[in-house]
Formats: structure tokens, sequence, C-alpha cells
């Protein structure tokens, strides 16, 4: 295949730019597993010029062809092309360049393993461009190489001059910095086994290496993943690197902000710091490359000269020349599935691709830029690479490429996008470096007070030493003025005494009148001069003595002033050793105080052991204890449970009993002809059989109410009044003496007369002596009060009294109990002794929802009297001091002697 040629030569031609130089150095072909060199028959590259090779491809399976593609170059470098041959021809030109104070850019660009990292850097024994440029710089410049630390770098690509002061102050810092991160050790040990090749080729330049200040100094950077670091930056040591920022300076070019730019005196140095940045590079290995570099590295070395006849203290930035050579060992584009990069490789190889990418962008679009006159913008901000560069492809300097090549067949699809851009690199024109634009107005520097001081010395020295040559030069003058003036004195003629005896005497005598006349002349003209000259040399005298009094007090001032800084630095020297001593002391504090920690530390450890086993204790016995409580509560729930059993049988049985009696209730309810026999109602009570002569009573609180039962002890104590006491009644019929337990206080009611009530056998029945009434418990209550015929009129102990009652002695009416709130019915039987047996039924009427009425029966009264055998006091307690209280205020029971009947009451 044969490439079209562009126009862009034309450009070259006219002089419009300076096309990039693109050299191709083909790597020898290897063996990929024991890296043993194979013969060139497995090449793809045949080189036919040195100016053009061929791409063969692999044979087509389909048609069996070989595809032949041709390239131009600036130059070829075959494949057994020695490192130093490939210095000369590649790096040497550059390097004179800079000399002369210009500028070039130098990168190699190549697929993964193609030999730019080989070619930049190369191995000890064979060092590549890098190293050699190192050598023929220093071969070059260093017999010229100016006071090491008079120039500082700004950080903007331009230099600042130091004074003699911040030159001693900047060498005891670096010293100190070396002193304490052991550099010089690092250095020195880096590769120190093997001896490595020095190139000793020098450079010549006979207009400037006699009379020019040299200067050299050195920044190394990687762009890894589009992040520029510093690898000179000691800090990425002991940190996580932090990437540096590009910024441009005041006239467009870009520069690293804050990256450490190092003066370098000799190439050993330089060297060294190269291995430190090499060994900072990051590299890993892949399936093509056991060591390939995943970032771009760029380093760049700086040379600065001015002129020697400059005395320093009029030095200015203006005087300085700056040059730069960048070298650049650009990552390798590779294809991941043929180096068969995972994880984060794959992450860099993406990274390495794009920046390339953008790099092969800006010189497509240069290009066609300049073959078509077209403004295409060139998208050098796409990457950090190409914006550290844009200088250059407007015309900074000079750009040359080295296409890095390794010819083996299975490559041949990316050798070939290589070779392609590597060609089309070199149709790209750069504009001519241009002359820099005038420098901005100066910044001054800001200098210390003491590095002002120093420096006023310095100018005032100068001075006195301007004054000095001065004098020395008038002397001269004079001397020379006396001596041409002794010369100008022209020595006597010759006399010639036999001339007096001759005839011409008198015109010689004339003659040396006349000769003598001039020299008076003369000597009285030197006579005046000398005199002139001496009253100069005199008033110059003075003017010396007095310059040198002041000379001399002015020398006293400096050394007084020395005196005083001699002092001030012995302070500083003094407080210096207090710092060191009191950071010593801090030293050991600090590690006083870690060795206490550890032991503290030790002994929280401890604890939280002890802590942790008494927590464990105490668990266990909160189990313990859990277990036991579980064990108790089960106890004590099973009794309560036993005696709620018992209790709900208790229950039980009174609610049969209660139930067995509002039973008979409401049949005697129901019934118009209410019997005796009817309201019978069974007592069985056991006591009131077995001891007759202590009834007692049980009072039931309304069932109704939530069915909680209250129990009121009462007691009746029937007596015999002929047995008794004094009373006048002598029949035997029994006699009721009630008798209340009365409250201490309460007052004594006493008895009454008894009633006698004839029953219908014939018997003489006592009724209650005294009608004593029960006052009802409400007022606002109207009580039905149903008496049937026939009912003897007991009128006898708590008996209720109403104040408000209807009576009727036939069943009411619903009329009638619906004006009614309570109903009481009187019932009365006689017992087996003919004894009358009084009931009195109550109940609350309630209004039902349908209109009717409803008579809840809930409290029976009973008054019966039995005749005991003998008498007994009669008395009524009530356990319930509450009760008490109630009964007493409403009631007042006294014990009386009368007939044995004794009325006994339920409630329920
Ligand atoms: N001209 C050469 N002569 C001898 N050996 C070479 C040459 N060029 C390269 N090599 C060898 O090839 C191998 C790969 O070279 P190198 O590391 O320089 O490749 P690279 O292009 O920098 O790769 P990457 O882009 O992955 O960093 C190295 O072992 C190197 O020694």
């Amino acid at each position: 295949m044969k490439k079209t040629q562009l126009g862009s030569r034309d450009l070259l031609i006219t002089g419009g730019g300076c096309p990039v130089e693109v050299f191709c150095r083909l790597r020898p072909p290897k063996d990929n597993h024991n890296d043993q060199q194979t013969d060139n028959s497995s090449s793809c590259i045949k080189v036919a010029s040195s100016k053009e090779l061929v791409l063969y491809s692999s044979e087509n399976a389909k048609n069996g062809q070989i595809r032949e593609s041709r390239y131009d170059f600036s130059h070829i470098l075959t494949d057994n092309i020695s490192q130093s041959a490939a210095f000369k021809e590649l790096a040497l030109p550059l390097l004179d360049d800079l000399i002369q104070g210009k500028n070039s850019v130098l990168f190699t660009y190549g697929i993964t393993g193609s030999g730019k990292t080989y070619t930049m850097m190369g191995p000890l024994n064979n060092p590549g461009l890098i190293p050699r440029s190192f050598d023929v710089i220093f071969n070059s410049v260093g017999p010229y190489l100016g006071k090491k630390y008079l120039l500082r770098s700004d950080r903007q690509n331009s230099y600042e001059i130091q004074s003699e002061a911040d030159i001693l102050l900047e060498r005891q810092r670096r010293e100190l910095q070396m002193a304490r991160s052991g550099n010089n050790q690092r250095f020195k040990n880096l590769e120190s086994s093997t001896p490595r090749t020095l190139d000793t080729t020098s450079l010549w330049n006979p207009q400037l290496n006699e009379n020019c200040s040299y200067f050299v100094f050195v920044t190394f950077v990687e762009i890894y993943n589009n992040y520029i670091y510093d690898l000179f930056d000691d800090d990425i040591l002991n940190k996580a690197p932090q990437s540096k920022q590009l910024r441009e300076d005041n006239r467009g070019r870009p520069y690293i902000k804050d990256v450490k730019e190092v003066e370098v005196r000799t190439s050993e140095e330089a060297i060294d710091l190269l291995n430190m940045g090499l060994k900072r590079r990051r590299i890993a290995h892949t399936q093509l490359n056991t060591e390939s570099s995943r970032s771009h590295s760029v380093l760049s070395m700086r040379l600065v000269q001015f002129q020697t006849d400059i005395p320093p203290t009029s030095l200015t930035k203006d005087d300085l020349t700056v040059s730069t050579i960048h070298l650049v060992d650009l990552a390798g584009s590779e294809r991941v599935n043929r180096a068969k990069t995972v994880g984060e490789r794959v992450k860099e190889a993406s990274n390495i691709n794009a920046s390339l990418m953008v790099l092969r962008q800006c010189f497509e679009i240069l290009r066609e830029n300049q073959a078509q006159s077209t403004s295409k913008m060139v998208p050098y901000r796409e990457s950090k690479l190409t914006s550290f560069f844009k200088s250059y492809f407007d015309g900074e300097g000079r750009i040359r490429m080295i296409l890095c090549v390794n010819p083996t067949v299975d490559g041949y699809e990316e050798i070939q996008h290589a070779l392609k851009f590597g060609e089309l690199t070199k149709d790209v024109l750069v504009p001519r470096s241009l002359p820099p634009p005038p420098p901005p107005p100066p910044i001054l520097p800001k200098t210390t007070t003491r590095a002002a001081v120093l420096r006023d010395i310095d100018n005032q020295q100068q001075q006195n030493v301007q004054a000095v040559l001065f004098t020395e030069f008038k002397i001269l003058q004079i001397c020379l003025c006396l001596h041409s003036a002794q010369a100008l004195i022209s020595p006597f003629p010759p006399l010639e005494y036999s001339l007096l005896d001759g005839v011409g005497d008198d015109e010689a005598i004339l003659n040396l009148q006349e000769h003598l006349r001039r020299r008076i002349e003369e000597r009285h003209r030197l006579n005046m001069l000398v005199q002139e000259q001496q009253e100069f040399l005199r008033k110059f005298t003075f003017e010396l003595v007095s310059d040198y009094d002041s000379t001399i007090s002015n020398h006293d001032d400096l050394s007084k002033e020395n005196e005083q800084q001699t002092k001030t630095v012995r302070h500083l020297q003094t407080r210096i050793k207090l710092l060191e001593k009191s950071q010593n002391d801090l030293y050991k504090t600090a590690n006083q105080i870690e060795r206490e920690n550890k032991v503290l530390k030790t002994q929280i450890d401890e604890r939280n052991i002890e802590i942790k086993s008494l927590k464990s204790e105490r668990r266990k016995d909160k189990n313990d204890f859990e277990n036991k409580m579980k064990v108790k509560l089960n106890e004590i729930e099973q009794h309560y449970i036993n005696d709620i059993k018992n209790k709900e049988n208790q229950m039980r049985e009174l609610e049969r009993q209660h139930d067995d009696k509002l039973n008979i209730i409401r049949s005697m309810a129901a019934s118009n002809n209410i019997t005796n026999e009817q309201f019978l109602i069974p007592v069985n009570s056991a006591s009131s059989h077995t001891n007759p002569e202590i009834l007692t009573e049980h009072v039931y609180q309304n069932q109704n109410q939530n069915q909680q039962q209250q129990y009121h002890r009462v007691e009746m104590i029937i007596s015999h009044n002929n047995n008794n006491n004094n009373n006048n009644n002598n029949n035997n019929s029994p006699t009721l003496n009630l008798t209340s337990r009365r409250r201490p206080n309460t007052p004594h009611t006493p008895n009454t007369e008894p009633m006698n009530i004839e029953n219908g056998s014939g018997h003489a029945v006592v009724a209650h002596p005294r009608q004593q009434h029960r006052r009802s418990r409400s007022l606002s209550e109207i009580w039905l009060e149903h008496r049937p015929l026939g009912t003897v009129q007991t009128e006898t102990l708590l008996q209720p009294k109403f104040h408000k009652k209807v009576c009727t002695q036939q069943a009411p009416a619903k009329e009638e109990i619906v004006r009614t709130t309570k109903y009481v019915l009187t019932h009365q039987n006689l017992d087996a002794q003919g004894e009358i047996v009084t009931d009195f039924v109550k109940g609350d009427v309630l209004a039902s929802s349908t209109g009717g009425v409803n008579v809840i029966f809930n409290d029976v009264e009973r008054l019966t009297c039995t005749s005991p055998p003998n008498p007994l006091m009669l008395h009524k307690r009530c356990q319930s001091e509450e009760r008490n209280m109630q009964e007493t205020n409403t009631q007042s029971l006294s014990s009386r002697q009368g007939p044995a009947v004794a009325p006994k009451r339920f409630r329920m």
C-alpha cells in the first residue's frame, strides 16, 4: 500500500512551522518464554531504507494473501542499533538546543512491551536517553556551574536570585533535610551493586561555555489515571500521594503547582534522584510485559544560564536564560484481551488508552488545521498529558517522538495502528519558537529582614571595592601622567665643544639657547602640571583618607553589626540546642507516656476480663434466683388456686342457700293466700339448734350487689327472768332480752314493758314489749307495706319504721306498686313451740323496660321467740365498727327482763 503525501510539507518549505520529528525504533524480537533473541524471520517488519519500513500482515486464511504497507519516518533505528547510537541520534541534538537556550520535548510512544522504557531509562550497564543526557549535560557545563542555591525556582517556570544570606539559609535547610530524611544514604544504596556505564560525550559551545554560569534543575512526575503525582515528593513515602494541579504562568505556559524541583550538580546526583523516582513509579506485571509502566512519566531537565560578567548583585530574572527538555516515557497502549489485564489494571489500561487517544486527536486536528487551513479546536484540555504540553504544540519548542515497535506477528493490527499514528504525527507542523514576550513587571521578592541587611552589606562592600579600584586607577593615571611628562622632556642635544672654535659657533650657541629655552619652558609647564597633579593627588589623598576614615567607621559599624549578628546566631544556636533538648525531653516523655499507656491498657484488659467473669457470675446467680422464684411462684399460685377453689365452693353453697330462700320468697309473693306454712323459712343455722342460748345471726348484704358478701355478726342472748335478774315477771314464759353491745359512750336506753300476744293455740305469746323501729335508710323511699289479714302486730325489735308508706292487706295492684320504691311483706307462722315467727320479706320496686314493674326481693328479716332453760343476758354485738356505729345511731337496743321470747333476725 503506497501512502499519499499530505501538503503539510509545503508549510515547512515556506517556513510556516517546524515539523514534529518521528523516529521509529525497532525492538529486537525475543522468544516469549526465555527472553532469547530469535531470528528475524518471525518479524512482520522489513526496513526498506533509513526512512522507510514495510509492514507485512500474517497470511490471510481465506485467500492466502499477505498485505503490505509502507511507512515513512524521519529516521528508522533498526533493532541492532546500540543505546549509545540511539542517544546520539535521538537526544543529543536536543541537548545541544538546551544549551543554546531552546526547549524541546521527546516522547516515546508505542504498544506495551515495545521498548519505550528501555529506550528512555535502559539498564545500568546500557543506559538509555535520560541517564546519558545527564552525563552529557554535566560533561559539558559541569566546569561552569554557578554557585549552588544562587537560583531558586519560583515554581512558575522561572527562578529567583537569592542573596548570600538566603543561600546560606537554603544550604543549611537542605543539609538538615538530607540529614533528617537520610536521603543521602538511600540514594547511595540504590543500585550500587551494578556499575553504571557513563556516556563521555560532551557538547562544545564556544560562544557560551566559558562566559556563562550554568544551573541544572530536575523535576520528575507521573501522570497516572489522569492525575499528576510528584515522584520526588518524599511525603508519598509516609502518606497517600497527593495529586498536583496544573496551572499556567503569566505567559500562558503550563506548570505543575508545588512540584519539587531539585538543583543537581553532578550526573550521579541526578541519576540517584531518577532511580528514586523510578522506584516510586507505578508499574505492574502484565501478560505482555513483566514490568509494564502504568503511567506516563515526565522527566524535565532545566538549564538556567546567565552571563558571568553580570555582577551577582545586579542580576535579575531577565538576565536568566531558561531552557527545558522534557523526556516523556508514555505508558504503552494495550488491548485488554491481549494483555489479559483484570481488575485495577483494566481501569489503568482504559485511562492510558484514553489519554493516548487525546494525544492522537490533538495531532490529527493540528494536521487537519494545517492541511485544510481550518481552525478546529485542538482538545488539549481533555487529558493532563496534552494540557501539560499544550505550549509545545503552540511553538514553545521542538517536538520529537520515538515510535517504539516490537515487530512480532501477533501484534500486527496494533503495530499498524501505531505506525499510522507515527506517520501522521510526522506530518504535523508546530509553529517556530517565538521570542519570549517581554517579561511582566518584576515582583520584588519578599526577603527577610536579616537577608535584606546582609544584601545591603554586600552592596556596600561592592561600592567600597569600586571606590578602591577607582583610586588605584587614578593613581595609575597620575603615574602615567608623570611618566609621560618626563618622557616629554627631551634629552639635551649633545654639546659639540668643537663648534665653539669654529665659524658656525654662534649658530650652534643660538640653537643651544633655543633648546635651553624650550627645555626651561617645558620644565616650567611640567612643573605646573606636576603641581596640578600634586594638588589633585593631595586632594585625592585627602578624599581617600576621609573615605578610608568613613570606611573604617563603616567597617567598625559592620564589625559591631557582625558581632551583633554573631551574638544573635549564637543565641539562636543556643535556642536551637535548648529546643533540641526540649524536643528530646518531649520524646522521652512521649516514650514514657507510651509505656504508661501500654501498662494502663494491660490493666484495662485485665479489668475487662474480671468484669466479664463477674458479669457471667451475676448472670448465673440471676438465672438461679429466677428459677427459685418460678418454683416459689408456682407454689404460691397453687396455694391460691386451692384457696380460691375452696372459696368458690363456699360461695356456691351460699348461693344455693340464697337461691332456695329466693325461691321460697318468690312462691310467697306469687301467692295471694299466704299461709303461715308457706312463709316458713328453714333456718339452717347449726348454732341456733345446737346452742339455743346463743343465736348467731348472719346478715347478708344484697347478693346482687356485685356478688360480694360481707358478714356482720350479731349476738343475741336470751335469758329467763326468774334465774337471772330481779325482774318482777314471774311466769315461765320466755322473755326476750335483747342486749346490744354498745359502744362505751353510747347512752343506755332502758327497756320497756313486754307485750303479750295470744296465739291461735291459746298460748300467750309475748311480743316485743316496746316498739322499736329501725329508721328507714332513705327518706326518699316510699314503702308499700303488705300486711295480710290476721297478722299479729309485733311492733317489736328491728321493725322498720317507714316514713312514707302505703299499707295494704290484699295483694297490691300494679298501680299501687308503681307509686312506691320499696316493698315489704309481713308473714307470720308458729314454730314448734307455738311461738310466732314473723318474717319481713323486703324488696326493691323497679320499673321494667316494657312498662311493667318488678319487685326484686333482697332481704328477709325474721323475728322468733324461744324459751331457753336458763335466762340469758341478751347481748348484741356488732363486729364491724362502722356497722356498729350505724346500728347504734339508728337503733337503741337495751337489755331487759321479759318473757323468754327472743326475736331472731335474718337478712339476705
Ligand atoms: N532495543 C532493545 N534491546 C533489547 N531489549 C529490549 C529493547 N527494547 C525493549 N527491550 C526489552 O523488552 C522488554 C520490554 O521493554 P519495555 O519495558 O521498555 O517496554 P515498554 O514499551 O516500556 O512497555 P510498557 O509500555 O508496558 O511499559 C524489556 O525486558 C526490555 O529489556
